[in-house]
């Protein structure tokens, strides 16, 4: 079976491979949605795929909706030479329950791909007509942290960013800068509101591309290549909003096991591309079950009604909560001490490390027992519940083909909020001491070696990418297997940097701790297991 519109008209033939089908009028989606466009989404990677254009599907099957969504892609535009035009934007949606039951939806709620490239003389004047049309209330997005970024590592605007400060919005060519140029079209064609809305994965989403996209209004007024009102506009949540969002579905990149299990179903377009860009795409997207997005409902010119497939709409302080409760609690934590673990004792599934009592029981520690005493609670999700999904259900899914490596990617750059909001909770809390924590420091001394780039067997251990690796990974390089401590001189300058963790975690008293921990983890080979095994099932603990 081939990917296309015709194809699909084989109903029987779908249906006996064990495939859903959309259950509404594709011609007639795809024509209310080129005159009445009511929302287009930057950013045609797996996560917009595999969850957003699911929800838009359900809604659409139900009736719910006589309008499906645009997809814009600014930065890799070989996704969408490669993957939306030959499959006519259809894509095949495989969801890995569990229960190791598998559902294939054929996702056909995406009804126009286009490329946002202001060279591209169609392209750009399709989006022009799509940003002046009055119907347009939402611009989603996503495309990584990255994306919003003006700048380079070392504070320096990005080449196409200053061409596009100095251009103003004629011909732009960088991301924000061609977004900015399209609500531009907007402003002067009517002034009417819009919502911007990110749903990336960073903190206070909205914030970010707020900052970004009024960095460039800013640059064009002072410059005089804007009409001056267009920053009252961008400033002016009645007519330009910018919600915060909290999205929450593991979906790793195409797997070859799915690849493999729908060539044997009859799917023929399966193969994935590896875009010069470095993403990985296929006509399929492989993803969990289990998904949240929890958005502001802070829509100046109304909203698709996604309500109806789940999504939640709440008040930007609860978005803010349910964030901090996934991040720094629940979720998160508990994947990064899989990763650093997981690498050290050399597995390469985060599902299979779950079935390590030890491992099981050291997420359990850090959720329950040292998370939620602190936890926020945004009172739309019950945290208990969550997490209990997280490690019942979630994490030990046999099905999920996720990794320790690629978590374990930056993570000098998240164990300040996975962890370190949750000791800074306990020093303000009167009832409880910081110095309680034995989890959490086993994790940050887990860390301490898995920086040496040594397995639990001696064997050497390739890192994941991190930016800190080049300053950090030289104070641990001497260390052995077997060497006795103390090891304070060589941990001092990894364990007492506040921009790591949140606080020194000697002033605190928890470096010494960790100290030690680590002297027990590097004692022989086989150290690192039997170390967790000791504390997790320590009677103290
Ligand atoms: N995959 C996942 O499990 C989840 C992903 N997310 C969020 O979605 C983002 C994208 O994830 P996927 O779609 O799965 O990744 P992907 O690799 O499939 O697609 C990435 C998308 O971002 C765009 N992009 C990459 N770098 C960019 C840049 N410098 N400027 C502008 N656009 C850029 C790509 O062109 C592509 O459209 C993640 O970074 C995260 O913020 C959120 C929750 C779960
Ligand atoms: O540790 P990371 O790289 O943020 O990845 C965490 C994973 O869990 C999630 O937070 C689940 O939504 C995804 O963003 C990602 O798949």
């Amino acid at each position: 079976m081939k990917l296309n519109i015709e194809t699909l008209k084989d109903v029987d033939a779908w249906q006996k491979a064990g495939f859903n089908l959309p259950k509404f009028n594709l011609e007639q989606v795809k024509e209310n949605t080129k005159t009445n466009p009511n929302w287009i989404h930057f950013g045609a990677g797996n996560i917009f795929r595999g969850f957003i254009a699911n929800a838009q599907q359900n809604i659409l099957n139900e009736g719910k909706s006589n309008r499906g969504i645009i997809v814009a892609e600014g930065f890799d535009y070989e996704i969408i030479e490669k993957v939306y035009k030959p499959y006519e934007n259809l894509g095949v949606l495989v969801t890995l329950k569990a229960n190791g039951n598998i559902e294939k939806t054929v996702i056909a709620s995406i009804v126009e791909s286009l490329v946002v490239d202001s060279k591209n003389e169609e392209n750009w004047k399709r989006l022009k007509e799509i940003f002046i049309n009055p119907s347009l209330q939402m611009v989603s997005f996503t495309i990584t942290e990255k994306g919003y970024s003006l700048q380079n590592a070392k504070g320096e605007y990005l080449y196409d960013v200053l061409e596009d400060f100095n251009n103003g919005p004629k011909n732009p060519v960088s991301y924000i800068g061609k977004l900015a140029a399209l609500v531009y079209e907007r402003f002067i064609n009517g002034k009417q509101p819009l919502a911007l809305v990110s749903m990336d994965n960073c903190s206070h989403n909205g914030t970010r591309l707020y900052e970004s996209v009024s960095k460039f209004v800013k640059k064009w007024v002072e410059k005089g290549l804007v009409e001056e009102d267009f920053d009252s506009y961008i400033n002016n949540p009645k007519y330009v909003s910018f919600p915060w969002s909290m999205i929450d579905k593991i979906t790793p990149r195409p797997d070859p096991s799915v690849r493999e299990m729908l060539k044997r179903d009859g799917f023929e377009d399966v193969e994935t591309v590896i875009t010069s860009k470095n993403t990985y795409i296929a006509p399929f997207v492989n993803a969990e079950e289990c998904e949240y997005l929890v958005i502001e409902d802070l829509f100046p010119n109304g909203r698709p009604n996604l309500e109806e497939s789940g999504i939640i709409f709440t008040d930007r302080e609860t978005v803010d909560k349910v964030e901090k409760m996934k991040v720094c609690t629940c979720l998160n934590p508990l994947h990064t001490a899989l990763a650093i673990y997981g690498c050290l004792l050399g597995y390469t599934l985060i599902s299979k490390e779950m079935e390590a009592s030890e491992l099981k029981k050291l997420v359990e520690k850090i959720g329950y027992e040292e998370g939620l005493p602190v936890v926020v609670d945004p009172e739309i999700i019950d945290p208990k519940k969550f997490i209990d999904e997280v490690i019942n259900v979630r994490i030990p899914n046999p099905f999920m083909p996720d990794t320790p490596q690629r978590i374990a990617t930056d993570t000098s750059q998240k164990l300040k909020i996975r962890f370190g909001e949750t000791i800074k909770a306990y020093m303000k809390r009167e009832d409880l001491n910081v110095m309680d924590l034995r989890f959490i420091p086993l994790v940050l001394a887990g860390w301490c070696r898995y920086l040496m780039g040594i397995d639990n067997e001696g064997n050497e251990m390739a890192l994941s990418s991190d930016p800190l690796l080049e300053e950090l990974t030289p104070y641990v390089e001497s260390i052995s297997l077997g060497d006795k401590g103390p090891f304070h001189r060589q941990l001092k300058p990894i364990l007492s940097n506040a921009k790591i963790f949140g606080v020194n975690l000697y002033e605190i008293g928890l470096g010494e701790i960790v100290e030690n921990y680590f002297e027990e983890l590097i004692a022989s080979k086989g150290a690192v297991r039997a170390t967790l095994k000791k504390y997790v099932y320590s009677e103290k603990n």
